[in-house]
């Protein structure tokens, strides 16, 4: 499978060369990287530090190398993201998003996609993070409005988007589980929103240092609570997962794929 990777000198697409790297069922065909950067022209194994040199170049023009790819590999941002998907829309290319921080009508625009082309989108591509929300959706759909449901989330102090992306799945899977809309249902920091409304799911968000990334949802019950926790040490297994779910992507017909697809979850 021939890969594209979308920003290879960032923290995502840094790991994400390297693990595409070491795949013997995945060869790096480009790296795309925004205009202006003094890297462009190098070799992608060098822009990425991977410890060796891949023999293609980094390029900042997508159009330019889009049809040497089979499968393109997004984390970036969100306006690079819908660059990325127009164009692998016109060009019928395999894409995998994990950037995360998109509106609901650009979410909508991935959806549509999958009409033309394979689309999978992940606000985690971490396998524990998708186990974690099989046990969210248990534990909610069991207990319901005995609980109260609050969201912690933390990341690094450079992480653009607040709440993180995996928290917002979270939450909307608790929230289906419970019957409603997470819309209807999110409340955002608990200042002015005291005493707690039952039936709400609370979002907390801290940035510090460098955190990697750490969910945890609070079931608060009477007397006792259950927390579940999952703590990533660095974002390779995010990188790991993003190369599962290009190699996934090879098989498929046009479609809209989630990891729980890849993970059979
Ligand atoms: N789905 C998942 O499991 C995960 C998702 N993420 C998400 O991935 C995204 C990226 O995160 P990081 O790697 O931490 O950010 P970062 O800031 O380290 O990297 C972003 C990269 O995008 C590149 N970029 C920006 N504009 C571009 C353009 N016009 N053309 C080409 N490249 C462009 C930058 O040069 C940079 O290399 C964020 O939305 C983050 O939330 C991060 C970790 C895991
Ligand atoms: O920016 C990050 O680092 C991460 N972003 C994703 C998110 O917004 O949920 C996934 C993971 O938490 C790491």
């Amino acid at each position: 499978m021939k890969v594209i990777v979308i920003g290879p000198h960032g923290k995502m697409g840094r790991l994400i060369t390297m693990a595409a790297a070491s795949r013997n069922d995945m060869e790096l065909v480009a790296g795309v990287a925004p205009k202006g950067r003094s890297y462009i022209g190098q070799d992608l194994g060098a822009v990425a530090m991977i410890g060796s040199e891949l023999g293609v170049s980094v390029t900042d023009d997508l159009e330019s190398v889009i049809e040497l790819g089979d499968v393109i590999i997004d984390f970036s941002t969100k306006e690079m993201a819908m660059e990325v998907l127009e164009l692998a829309i016109a060009h019928k290319k395999a894409l995998v998003c994990g950037t995360t921080g998109f509106h609901p009508e650009e979410m909508q625009k991935f959806q549509n996609a999958a009409k033309e082309i394979p689309m999978l989108y992940a606000a985690n591509t971490s396998k524990l993070v998708n186990i974690m929300n099989r046990l969210l959706e248990l534990v909610t759909s069991t207990l319901k409005d005995e609980i109260d449901i609050e969201i912690l989330e933390m990341h690094d102090q450079w992480k653009k988007d607040a709440p993180s992306g995996t928290s917002k799945e979270m939450g909307e899977i608790m929230a289906h589980a419970l019957g409603k809309e997470l819309d209807e249902i999110a409340v955002y920091g608990r200042e002015g929103a005291s005493p707690r409304k039952s039936g709400t799911i609370g979002y907390h968000s801290l940035r510090a240092g460098n955190i990697p990334s750490s969910h945890t949802v609070f079931f608060g019950g009477m007397g006792e609570r259950l927390e579940i926790t999952h703590h990533s040490y660095n974002w390779e297994c995010f990188a790991r997962g993003a190369c599962d779910c290009a190699a996934f992507l090879a098989n498929q017909g046009p479609g809209f794929y989630t990891i729980k697809d890849v993970l059979n979850l």
